[in-house]
């Protein structure tokens, strides 16, 4: 499923009576299959950007769109991946992955079937009947993601999912990521401060400028079709094409913070 975002600006009106101007006219299209990954300095809208889409917020300005239609509030189709991971304390992760598809009615066989092949898929086999504080941040992060695959969404939003996360559980689930968006061909809209991460995940990359934000930099990621291949991250990271693309990521949103201060 693709989705676009026209001519997007989002103000908020704060409790103090003053008007942020968060998003300012900006326009993103995605097409289905893709992994656009968005850095910028904190408070530049990407959470913002990423709610529209999510339709938990109306835009004040521009529409959203996925595959065409306007959004006009949350969707299975459009799961959503936060950096921590909300599980419900009380319920096993296979009651936890199970949820969604609970409130939509979906038989018990089917729901524990479901769960069981999602909790496999992000490497949770065996630990179906752990509660959530049974298991490491790792774990309950890749909980979180089973859950929304569960619902078989066309469109993954993730704000900073895996931030919270030391380098070594980041990069494996990098990898899981990686491999099950590109086998489901699905749509996913990240958001990261790790200009590393973006380049290993992103088909492309977008540079948002501080507030109110805007696209300053759309950037697609090409370096592993240059080398025939998928390369993992320590590889990726080893080319030249990497550190000539991290160093114009990074450059483009010091510029942009060096003009706002
Ligand atoms: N509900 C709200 N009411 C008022 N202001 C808000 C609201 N939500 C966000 N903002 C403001 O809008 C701006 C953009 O916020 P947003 O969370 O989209 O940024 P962000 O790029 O995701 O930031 P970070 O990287 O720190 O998570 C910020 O200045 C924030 O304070």
């Amino acid at each position: 499923m693709s989705f676009s975002l026209e001519r997007i600006s989002q103000r908020y009106l704060t409790d103090s009576g003053e008007i942020v101007h968060a998003v300012e006219d900006t326009t993103i299209e995605v097409d289905t299959g893709q992994f656009v990954c968005v850095v910028g300095p904190s408070g530049c809208g990407k959470t913002t950007l990423l709610k529209i889409l999510a339709g938990f917020l109306e835009p004040t300005g521009g529409v959203a769109r996925a595959n065409g239609v306007p959004i006009k509030g949350p969707s299975w189709e459009r799961g959503v991946v936060f950096q921590a991971a909300n599980l419900y304390p009380w319920l096993t992760a296979r009651k936890n992955v199970e949820l969604g598809l609970k409130f939509r009615g979906v038989a018990a066989d089917i729901r524990a079937s479901t769960a069981e092949a999602c909790l496999d898929l992000v490497g949770l086999g065996g630990f179906e009947d752990k509660k959530p504080y049974e298991l490491s941040g790792g774990m309950q992060q890749r909980t979180q993601i089973a859950r929304v695959l569960a619902n078989d969404p066309e469109i993954i939003l993730m704000d900073e999912p895996f931030g919270a996360l030391d380098a070594l559980t980041r990069e494996r689930l990098q990898m899981d990521l990686l491999k099950i968006s590109r086998e489901r061909r699905k749509t996913v809209f990240f958001i990261t401060h790790s200009v590393e991460e973006a380049i290993i995940l992103g088909d492309r990359v977008l540079v948002m400028s501080p507030r109110p934000g805007r696209v300053v930099l759309d950037e697609k990621v090409e370096i592993s079709k240059k080398y025939g291949r998928l390369l993992d991250g320590k590889e990726l990271r080893s080319t030249p094409e990497f550190t000539q693309l991290r160093d114009q990521i990074s450059d483009t949103i010091y510029a942009g913070q060096a003009s706002a201060d």
